[in-house]
Formats: C-alpha cells, sequence, structure tokens
C-alpha cells in the first residue's frame, strides 16, 4: 500500500475511530441526561411524597385535635344543651325541644377556644363562711373576650350536679389546659409605688393578684425602694426558677427592667461586649403617667388586658436600642428624644414637686416658648429592605455606608417600637413596628415656631406629622449623634432659670445635653451611638397597628 493510501487509510481509521468517540459521547450525554433526569423525577416524587406525608401529618393533627374528648348534657343559664370538648375547643348546642311536649325552637349554639381560658374551678353550693365542702353544682371556665383591643375576664358556668361527672371534666380540662408551656406558672414580679400617681400596688392588688391567683400562677414580688433597686435584684436573684418577670409601673420602670434583663443574660453568658437574648419574656401592667411601651405592645393601657395576655402566654418579640457614649454603654431602651423631647423632660424634671400632667404641660409651653436649635452632626445607617431582619453591625461597616448630615436640629428621634399612646394612637413612630430589626428615625430641622406646633399637633390626628420640609424620616439600624455647641444645654438653661445642675451619668468636664430615653432624663456630654438589636427581648403581649385614644393633649 502506497503512503498516501495508508494515510488515506490511516485517516480514515481515525475519522471512523472519531466518529465512534462521538458516538459513545453522545450515548453517554444521554444516559447521563436520562439518569439526571429519572433522579430529578425521583427527587420531584420523593419531595410529592414528603408533602402529602405532612399534610396527611396536619390533618390527622387536626382531626386529632377536633375529636371529640368528652361529650356529656349541662345547663347553661337556664337550658339544656349538649356540651362536645375537643382539644381545642368547648362546644354547646342548646336541646330542643327541652321536653317531648314542649315546642322547638332555633337557637344558637355557642364555642369558646381553649386557648382564651385561663382557670377551671368546681362550681359548689356553700353557706356564708364555709370554706371547703359543699354540693357539686357543676364546673366554671374563665376566659378572655376581646372587645377592640380590650380583653376581658368573661365566665361561662356548666351545670350538671353529677360529682362524677364533673369530676371527669374538671380533670381533663384542666389537662388540656396545662399542655401550654407559654404560659407562666412562676413570676418575678417588681412594682413601683413611686410610679405616676402612687397607685402601682392597688393597681396590682385589685386588678392583676386576683386574675394570677385564678390561674394558679405563684408570684415573688418586690416593692421597689429606689431608682436601680430592681436592677440590683435582677442581678443577683435566681431567674431559672422563674417563667416570666413583671413590672408594674410607667416607662420609666419598664426600661429598668430591660436593661437588667439583657445584662443580666450578658453576665450569664459571659458576653461583657455583644447584647444576648435574655431567656425570660416581660409582661407590663400599665402604672405610669404614659406607659407607650405597654401601650405599643396591648393597643390600651389598661391592667387587666395585660394580665390577661401573662396569664394567656402571649408572646411578642421585641427591638431594642442600646445607647453608648465613648465606646461605654449607657442603657438599652426603645425610645430617645434629642433636642426638644430631651430639654423639655429636663425642665419637667426640675420641677418634681408639680403633679405630673401639670409639670409636663408646664414644660412643653416652656420649651416651646424658648425653642431652640441644637448644632450638631447626625449619621446613620439606613436599612436596605432586603437587611431589614438582619442584626447589622455599624462598626464593621459592611456593604451600607453612614451617611452624614450637618447643621441645626429642633428635635431628633430614634424609636425601635412605634410608641402608641391615647394621645397618638398611630404612635410617635408609626413608620415602625415592634419586630422589623429597625428603627424609625424623624429628624425635625430649624423651623419657626408656629410651623414646628402644626407638626407636633398632627401626631394626635392619623397622619401629615412627617409631611413638612423640615422634617426628614428615615429606617435605621444605627445612628450617632454628636453635639457641636461647646455650651451645655444644662449650663445655659441654670443661667436663665437660676437653678443648679441634675449631675449627669457620664461625668464630663464639657457641656452636657439632656436625652429622654423611654421617659427617663440622661443628661449625656458626647457623641451617642444608638444601636438597633432585632427582636432582644421577648414582652407579654401582641402586635397592635393602634392604640386606643381616649385623651386628647389640649396644651398645645
Ligand atoms: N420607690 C421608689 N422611689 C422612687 N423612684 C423609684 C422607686 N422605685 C423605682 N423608682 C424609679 O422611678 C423611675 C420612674 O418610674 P416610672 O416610670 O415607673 O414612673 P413614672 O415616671 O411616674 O411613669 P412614666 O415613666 O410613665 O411617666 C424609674 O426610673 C424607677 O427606677
Amino acid at each position: 500500500m502506497s503512503e498516501p493510501e495508508e494515510e488515506l487509510q490511516g485517516d480514515q481509521r481515525d475519522s471512523t475511530k472519531k466518529k465512534k468517540k462521538e458516538k459513545r459521547i453522545v450515548k453517554k450525554k444521554k444516559k447521563k441526561k436520562k439518569k439526571e433526569e429519572e433522579e430529578e423525577e425521583e427527587e420531584e416524587e420523593g419531595k410529592q411524597e414528603e408533602e402529602e406525608e405532612e399534610q396527611q401529618q396536619v390533618d390527622e393533627e387536626e382531626e386529632h385535635s377536633e375529636c371529640v374528648v368528652l361529650r356529656g348534657i349541662f345547663k347553661l343559664g337556664k337550658r339544656s344543651h349538649d356540651v362536645l370538648l375537643t382539644r381545642t375547643r368547648l362546644t354547646w348546642i342548646p336541646i330542643t325541644p327541652e321536653t317531648p311536649t314542649s315546642e322547638a325552637c332555633l337557637l344558637q349554639p355557642g364555642v369558646m377556644l381553649l386557648q382564651d381560658v385561663f382557670a377551671v374551678k368546681v362550681k359548689r353550693r356553700r353557706a356564708v363562711g364555709q370554706q371547703s365542702g359543699g354540693p357539686v353544682l357543676g364546673v366554671a371556665l374563665f376566659c378572655c373576650r376581646r372587645r377592640g383591643r380590650r380583653l376581658e375576664e368573661h365566665t361561662v358556668h356548666l351545670h350538671n350536679a353529677s360529682v362524677e361527672h364533673i369530676h371527669t371534666w374538671y380533670n381533663t380540662l384542666k389537662e388540656l389546659l396545662t399542655g401550654s408551656s407559654s404560659r407562666p406558672r412562676y413570676l418575678k414580679v417588681f412594682i413601683n409605688p413611686s410610679s405616676h400617681k402612687k397607685e402601682a400596688v392597688h393597681i396590682y392588688r385589685e386588678h392583676v393578684a386576683p386574675l394570677f391567683k385564678m390561674a394558679d400562677v405563684r408570684t415573688d414580688i418586690t416593692v421597689t425602694e429606689r431608682k436601680g433597686h430592681a436592677l440590683s435584684v435582677m442581678k443577683e436573684c435566681k431567674l431559672d426558677e422563674y417563667d416570666g418577670v413583671v413590672c408594674v409601673g410607667g416607662d420609666g420602670s419598664v426600661a429598668e427592667l430591660c436593661h437588667a434583663l439583657v445584662l443580666r443574660a450578658q453576665l450569664d453568658a459571659d458576653s461583657p461586649e455583644k447584647p444576648v437574648t435574655p431567656v425570660l419574656p416581660l409582661g407590663i401592667i400599665p402604672a405610669g403617667s404614659t406607659d407607650v411601651v405597654s401601650c405599643s405592645v396591648h393597643g390600651v393601657r389598661d391592667p387587666v388586658t395585660a394580665a390577661l395576655h401573662i396569664v394567656l402566654g402571649h408572646l411578642q418579640q421585641v427591638d431594642m436600642c442600646s445607647f453608648s457614649s465613648l465606646g461605654q454603654l449607657v442603657c438599652f431602651g426603645f425610645s430617645a428624644m434629642f433636642g426638644f423631647g430631651g430639654q423639655s423632660l429636663a425642665r419637667a424634671e426640675k420641677k418634681r414637686w408639680m403633679p405630673s400632667s401639670r409639670r409636663r404641660e408646664y414644660a412643653l409651653v416652656k420649651t416651646l416658648a424658648r425653642l431652640r436649635p441644637e448644632d450638631c452632626q447626625l449619621s446613620f445607617l439606613p436599612v436596605k429592605k432586603s437587611n431589614r431582619d438582619q442584626d447589622q453591625d455599624p462598626e464593621s461597616g459592611g456593604e451600607e455606608s453612614w451617611t452624614t448630615n450637618q447643621g441645626l436640629y429642633l428635635s431628633i428621634s430614634i424609636m425601635s417600637i412605634p410608641c402608641l399612646s391615647p394621645h397618638t394612637p398611630q404612635g410617635l413612630a408609626p413608620n415602625t413596628n415592634l419586630a422589623n430589626g429597625s428603627a424609625a428615625l424623624i429628624a425635625v430641622g430649624n423651623t419657626s415656631r408656629s410651623e414646628f406646633i402644626k407638626h407636633l399637633k398632627r401626631y394626635s390626628g392619623s397622619s401629615g406629622q412627617f409631611s413638612f420640609s423640615f422634617v426628614e424620616t428615615h429606617t435605621v439600624s444605627a445612628v450617632k449623634i454628636r453635639p457641636r455647641s461647646l455650651i451645655g444645654w444644662s449650663e445655659e438653661e441654670s443661667e436663665e432659670e437660676g437653678e443648679s445642675k441634675t449631675s449627669p451619668i457620664i461625668q464630663s468636664e464639657g457641656a452636657t445635653f439632656p436625652w429622654n430615653i423611654d421617659g427617663e432624663l440622661v443628661e449625656i456630654a458626647n457623641e451617642v451611638l444608638v444601636r438597633v438589636h432585632p427582636r432582644l427581648i421577648t414582652l407579654y403581649g401582641e402586635e397592635v397597628d393602634e392604640a386606643e385614644s381616649t385623651v386628647s393633649c389640649s396644651c398645645i
């Protein structure tokens, strides 16, 4: 064979080899694709099976919870009813006609969810003064009923004189009710007797203690003797005995206890720098003058509503802020006001002898009369929508960057909760909510007194408080405020009013500026860093969008 032929043959061999190889590759690819498709199908089938199984489980659970556990005849009021108990609800259907000779009539059945029942008791007939025994009359179920934002106590009486029947029902109901793990059994209670009109002890005894007793909730009570007392008790006490902590007082007491709970969690976790989520939830019984935190988690300022949220174990995670200056923690809290809000509170504190509402009105009017902007540098870390639920670290820089403005501000507020109150039903910060992982920054630039009053007045209405050219709002994860004036507010004031300075929390040689942090006066000389900590604390209550409005402020 000549060389070219050989070459040709070699070429032909090569090309057939190549073709065979290509065919093999195509075959392999097809096989791989088929295998992948088969795998995908299997996976899909697997997923479907899993979903079906999950659905079946949910259906079974629902069916199980809707299975009739007990059924019996009881009198509710004067009528006989067929009463059915499942794991989640109690239903009563009137028996009609009641006797074979009477006429049948259409009567409405009733239903009650067990999640709303906080106590069950055996009813007995007793003579006056008789403490125990007595013939059985039936069972009473104590539950809560909603009226708008309010929770009210309500009792359903099931009458049947059979001892055996009643004990079966009582034991079964008790067992079903104790299954709920978020309901507290033992609470640490702090009462601030000096709050507002000094009614906290009375409010607790009258409205709260009877509900706790009824729901078999044990309590360990401390009546605080001074500012900082609750904090020192919280640092020392054995927390693992309790299921929750309760504060009876105003916003200042609430802030002190929230601060104490986070500090204690940090101590227990040996985490001196990073805030740690407390294990125990906090219940708030409103007994202060504004009760903004209580209103924000209950929608009303009502001790019974607050107590019912506690006994029923309604829990709500809430964002908090830390306030620090020169790298030193000042406190944890929910809201802060610099400028007008701080100055007004500082003036009110100097007139402690006045009744609280008069004191506040006096301070508001006087601060408006002497309206003075603060010259400061305001920096903030905006929250991108996608980042809103993550804990951003303002020191780390991250992808976000600080925005910095300098100028004159009449008021700067930072609020991690909406700050609802009967005066401001939509809240001081309607654009934020309890657990969105961010805070609202409301910066009011310099303007005339009349325009500023217009802005303030709109808070009591439903909207429009931010639609002024001198007001800017931002959703933020951190804020820094650095006052640039060398003359502190308190120095200027004491010169004006001839009064002595109150001592600052952070001692400094220079000027101090008043901050209103959760209704408490804090005087700070230097830059303040406010940082939001998403869902740092758990409060008894629920998310509400608007507070019940009962009062209107007439002073401006
Ligand atoms: N026995 C007490 N005497 C004086 N102050 C107390 C006492 N117990 C607690 N305190 C402190 O009183 C401060 C204010 O309390 P609280 O906020 O409950 O009342 P308030 O100021 O009347 O209410 P609000 O903050 O709603 O206006 C808190 O910082 C708290 O630590």
